[in-house]
């Protein structure tokens, strides 16, 4: 699990490894640019590429320069070097591996307006004019620079982030540089992992450079990173004696006539992910389709509603196709009176208790909202951007004591404790119809299985999107019916360490 940080907790981690590692501001710069390089190297290694190195007079500035020393003594030949010169202000660092830079056979040229710069043929553009000091929107000559070098045509590189998008908060601007690759120091930034940054950042990528990393857990961050090595610390293999009673019963309330297809999906991806029973409380018309497409599935009629025994389940899942008809509000009400432990809360049944908030107060503790962006907004109001949705999660989270999974490229889990998860995998492979409905079997069935409703979320949303990701190798769209395929197979890999 890792911790992200905002840029200025970043600042605080480097002024902390200066001073107790110790090491030297220009020596940590070093080791970033080397950091840098590495992957360069692999990808890049062809020593012919012509390269423009764009450079502020920042630190950002100071890691470009490096870079083009150390590209220089790698052997490539072809490099230019570019300075913003658009203000006096220079730092520590910059000035002296302006000086070392300039010890070298390599040509450095100086902007002091963009109009200056001509149009340039190049492979490759690394960008190294501003990064984490970012601190208002670019404007002027920086503006015209940005906009200048994003037409033109070679592949680009940004160091650290891309010069003009913020680490994190909204966006101050469009004046922000198109990287088709973003090499980041020790940690993905935050506005990384949101929309936001997708017209910035194609491809991103995380170095380490050595920052201190017990510094680093002890700041205060609701924000954490998980993968694979997380889940695997506690994903359990069947023990000899256990049998199907003690794996969990769930129950899967979905499906309306027109939306059949949904509470399968859902039924068998709870199925498949090892709840010990699985009961689908669907529609009578599709209980032939239940039973050809998951034989192994239970089915309970909706007919017989008054002589269910609550107790023989330990989770509910509902929502999938549920539709918002008259009964599907009364089905949501029922199980919302009478069932007491954790529910999965999907699709149409958020949808009507955004028609309903007064059923909000009867949600049970610890139980999981599963809403995609627009499904959020209806629930709790909408939202202008990504960042006043966090805040809106974060503080909901808290209030109704429950898992909100606000899905997304880097599906995030706001936890009671109000704590954001960003999880790792997935591909857009995925953005297909009914993927949503395979998470809510997977997480229902996960928590049905007896894991800590924490654990349970995240164990699904992690092999959820792994499997996507794995699939996405060889399927160009991964429909969630392969998907749900690959659910055992997952899990099994996961588990063996
Ligand atoms: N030891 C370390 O700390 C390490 C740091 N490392 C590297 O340092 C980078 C952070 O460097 P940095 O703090 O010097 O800031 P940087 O992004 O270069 O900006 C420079 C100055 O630009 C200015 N400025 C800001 N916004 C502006 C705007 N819109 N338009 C115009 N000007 C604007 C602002 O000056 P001000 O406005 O405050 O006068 C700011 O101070 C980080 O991303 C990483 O690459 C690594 O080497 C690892 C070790
Ligand atoms: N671009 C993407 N990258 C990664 N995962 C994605 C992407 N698009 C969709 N997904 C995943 O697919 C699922 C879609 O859920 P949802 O929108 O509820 O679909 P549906 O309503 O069709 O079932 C979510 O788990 C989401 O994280
Ligand atoms: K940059």
């Amino acid at each position: 699990m890792l911790k992200l940080l905002t840029a200025l907790q970043t600042r605080q981690a480097d002024d902390y490894t200066i001073v107790n590692e110790p090491i030297l501001s220009s020596e940590l710069m070093e080791r970033a640019a080397k950091a840098f390089i590495k992957v360069f190297l692999d990808r890049f290694p062809d020593r012919k590429k012509h390269i423009l190195i764009f450079c502020g007079k920042g630190n950002n500035g100071g890691d470009g320069l490096v870079i083009s020393r150390m590209l220089f003594d790698e052997g490539y030949h072809h490099v230019h070097t570019y300075i913003a010169d658009f203000s006096e202000k220079q730092s520590e660092d910059y000035l002296l591996n302006l000086e070392r830079l300039q010890q070298k056979d390599v040509s450095i040229f100086y902007i002091n307006q963009a109009a200056d710069l001509e149009f340039i043929e190049s492979d490759l553009i690394i960008d190294a004019l501003l990064g984490s000091g970012l601190n208002k929107a670019l404007q002027g000559e920086w503006e015209k620079l940005v906009k200048k070098i994003n037409k033109f045509s070679g592949f680009k590189i940004s160091v650290d982030v891309p010069t003009g998008l913020p680490c994190e908060g909204e966006l101050l601007s469009e004046a922000i540089i198109k990287s088709d690759l973003t090499i980041a120091f020790q940690r993905p930034k935050l506005n990384f992992l949101l929309p936001i940054s997708s017209p910035y950042i194609k491809e991103w990528k995380v170095v380490n450079i050595g920052l201190d990393e017990n510094f680093i857990q002890s700041t205060s961050s609701p924000y954490f990173w998980f993968w694979k090595a997380d889940i695997q610390k506690y994903i359990k293999p069947r023990q000899a004696f256990e049998h199907k009673g003690l794996l969990g019963h769930a129950l899967m309330v979905a499906g309306a006539d027109e939306t059949i297809g949904a509470a399968l999906l859902c039924t068998e991806a709870c199925h498949r992910s090892g709840a010990g029973l699985t009961t689908a409380l669907i529609p009578e018309m599709g209980l032939r389709a239940l039973n050809a497409r998951v034989p192994e599935a239970m089915y309970f009629s909706r007919n017989n509603l008054d002589k269910i025994d609550w107790l023989k389940y330990e989770v509910i899942g509902i929502g999938p196709g549920l539709g918002v008809s008259e009964e599907s509000s009364k089905l949501l009400n029922e199980v919302l009176a009478n069932f007491k432990k954790p529910i999965v809360i999907d699709a149409d049944a958020i949808n009507l208790l955004a028609q309903n908030h007064q059923l909000m107060k009867l949600i049970p503790q610890k139980s999981v909202l599963t809403p995609h962006m627009k499904e959020f907004d209806r629930l709790f109001g909408t939202h202008d951007s990504w960042w006043e949705r966090i805040e809106t999660a974060l503080k909901k989270s808290v209030e109704l004591k429950v898992y909100i999974v606000l899905k997304n490229r880097y599906t995030m889990i706001f936890t009671p404790e109000g704590i954001c998860y960003f999880n790792s995998s997935g591909s857009p492979a995925m953005a297909s119809g009914g993927m949503g409905d395979v998470l809510t079997g997977m997480i229902t069935s996960m928590i049905a299985q007896g894991y800590a409703v924490e654990k349970a979320v995240q164990l699904a949303v992690f092999s959820h999107g792994y499997a996507g990701e794995q699939l996405a190798h060889k399927m160009y769209v991964v429909p969630a019916s392969n998907l749900i395929k690959q659910i055992p197979y997952i899990l099994r890999e996961l588990m063996v360490k």
